[in-house]
């Protein structure tokens, strides 16, 4: 038998072929059942050590996370799976304001006896986190993936979104400086026909017109003019709408709910608008090749490069520009898919961070008469002084954009992770790597020890040196005046991030990269409003009595 063994597979062979020859085929067969016994006990055994492997592994991993995560302090598990059923977001938010009060800047929560959870709230540790931490896990983006598909761009591994973030970068920065208006001027005319439409009813309500702006701005912005002409833009605008009203239910199963027909319904809302982006990003590479040939005939072909002409072309889009999709065609067979889904994420983020702040700046403004006046009379001053680009000197203006982001910023934490390595803080404490890395920014936006006394309050001055001469300055006229005038030069506007406590856009290596993009375009959007509206407050009479609605009036000033 043993000198069989050695033979195979030739004897076996053998034996199988002479199977029929009497007892040589008895033995033949009883040796092929004792050797498939054996190989079904070898691989059993294989199996079993491989798991017992991999078991002895996961154990490990877990006392280890269990052993490190002992040094850092927080409440007590109210029950094996820990506080992974906070409930809402606000409660989880308290939660976290009571650890934090309770056991210091830094704190955990186990969301499960795998899933640990840190919070850090002191500022320095913060940035220093947030320059360490460079992962984002793929499971909190759980909403993101249902929607947009293998879209790694916000939550995956910083090597994964490094190149894609790269790009972004770059284009955003080509718009910024190569370009005298961030929303060109027909953007703006369309946004202020939308308004003058929606008034004709009345009044508008201020976060379905806070959404519009950001979606045309944001749209303009990625896809260029095609995006204005495009006539499917408002049934783009209308999906987006109703995947962001479902995106956080679906996300909230803990499997997918595959059996639901809701769910598949969602899905397809999701296929469509995969649809209609595909549509758009094909007119704008269409439209891209078409601006090349211009400028070539133009020009006697002395650029070479296509993508170098199309983002110089005035109305151009940029992210849809041949160059962003060559990138990406390099990369990754699958390109189609997730250059979509990644484009979709960004559209998708940026047109709700957009329209959250918008609305925000809006209910300030409405419920702030005095401060909108105010930032008219700079709009009127700065525009009467200068020709080309100004909203860079409007610096109430300016400063009531950082403050309506630092009261209420777009989401209420920045999540990091380190897939790889512990992440070993200056203070000490070393966090397990695997685990969930959060900044409750709202709480470290509004908390006295980095914003004084009235954190809580709207106070755009805060961002402004010499704040206290600041409101006389913009009545006498001279708070953007000539840079020659003395008084102006008194007046400085701060740059928000050297408080290590303001964070709307995050920090670090995974901060968001359209933070500057959206300062200027918002500012420019808000400058052209306020210089042809006033927004006021919609007041009903109920029964009488007269009662503030959500709904606001943009009434057309007389110049
Ligand atoms: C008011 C508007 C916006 C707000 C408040 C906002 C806020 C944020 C925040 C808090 C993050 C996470 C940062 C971190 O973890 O440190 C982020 C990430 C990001 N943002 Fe924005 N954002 C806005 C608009 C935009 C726009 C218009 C774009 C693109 C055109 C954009 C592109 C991105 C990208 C690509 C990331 C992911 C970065 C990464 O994970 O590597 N954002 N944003």
């Amino acid at each position: 038998m043993s000198s069989l063994c050695k033979a195979w597979p030739i004897s076996v062979v053998y034996l199988l072929l002479n199977k029929s020859e009497g007892c040589d085929s008895l033995e033949a067969s009883r040796f092929l059942r004792d050797y498939a016994l054996r190989e079904f006990n070898a691989l059993l055994w294989v199996s079993l050590i491989a798991l017992s492997a991999l078991s002895l592994e996961k154990v490990f991993k877990l006392f280890r996370l269990w052993a490190v995560a002992r040094s850092i302090p927080g409440p007590p598990c109210r029950s094996f799976f820990g506080h992974g059923g906070f409930g809402s977001r606000d409660e989880f938010i308290d939660l976290l304001s009571e650890s934090h009060n309770k056991y210091g800047s830094i704190c955990k929560l186990w969301m499960g006896p795998t899933q640990l959870l840190v919070s850090v709230k002191d500022p320095t540790l913060i940035k220093e986190m947030l320059l360490k931490a460079e992962d984002k896990l793929p499971f909190i983006g759980k909403a993101f993936r249902l929607a947009f598909g293998r879209s790694n761009l916000f939550f995956c591994s910083y090597d994964q979104a490094k190149k894609r973030r790269e790009s972004l970068v770059l284009e955003l920065n080509e718009k910024l400086h190569g370009r005298s208006d961030i929303v060109p001027n027909n953007v703006v005319d369309c946004i202020m026909d939308k308004i003058d439409n929606h008034m004709s009813n009345g009044c508008v309500n201020n976060k379905l017109i806070s959404q519009h702006m950001a979606f045309t701005m944001l749209g303009a912005t990625l896809f260029g003019d095609a995006f204005i002409a495009w006539s499917k833009a408002s049934s783009y605008e209308e999906l987006i709408m109703m995947i962001a009203k479902d995106a956080s239910f679906w996300a909230s199963y803990r499997v997918t709910p595959f059996w639901e027909r809701g769910y598949w319904r969602y899905q397809s809302l999701c296929t469509k608008l995969r649809c209609l982006t595909q549509d758009i990003v094909k007119q704008c590479t269409k439209n891209c090749r078409l601006f090349c040939n211009m400028e070539r005939s133009t020009h006697n072909g002395d650029a070479r490069n296509g993508t170098k002409e199309a983002s110089v072309w005035p109305n151009s889009g940029i992210l849809m520009q041949e160059k962003f999709l060559s990138r990406e065609l390099d990369d990754h067979l699958n390109l189609k898919e997730e250059t979509c889904g990644n484009v979709m994420g960004v559209m998708f983020h940026g047109w709700m961070a957009t329209a959250s702040l918008i609305e925000t700046i809006l209910e300030r403004l409405v419920k702030d008469p005095e401060i909108q006046d105010k930032i008219y009379a700079e709009i009127i001053m700065v525009r009467q002084g200068s020709k080309g680009p100004d909203v860079h000197k409007m610096f109430l203006l300016l400063a009531t954009i950082y403050e309506s982001a630092r009261l209420l910023p777009g989401g209420p934490l920045l999540q990091r992770c380190s897939l790889k390595n512990d992440l070993n803080l200056n203070n000490d404490v070393t966090i397990p790597a695997g685990s969930v890395l959060v900044v409750p920014v709202q709480l470290l936006q509004t908390d006295d020890a980095s914003w004084g006394s009235n954190a809580d309050k709207f106070n755009p001055y805060r961002f402004l040196s010499g704040a206290g001469k600041v409101s006389t300055m913009v009545e006498k006229g001279s708070l953007a005046g000539e840079t020659d005038d003395p008084n102006h030069s008194s007046v400085l506007l701060n740059n928000p991030s050297e408080n290590a406590a303001y964070l709307p856009f995050g920090s670090g290596t995974r901060a968001c990269v359209g933070q500057t993009f959206v300062i200027q375009g918002v500012a420019t959007l808000l400058a052209s409003l306020l210089e042809r509206y006033k927004v006021r407050l919609q007041v009903r009479s109920v029964d009488g009595s007269k009662t503030a609605s959500p709904e606001i009036v943009f009434v057309r000033r007389n110049c």
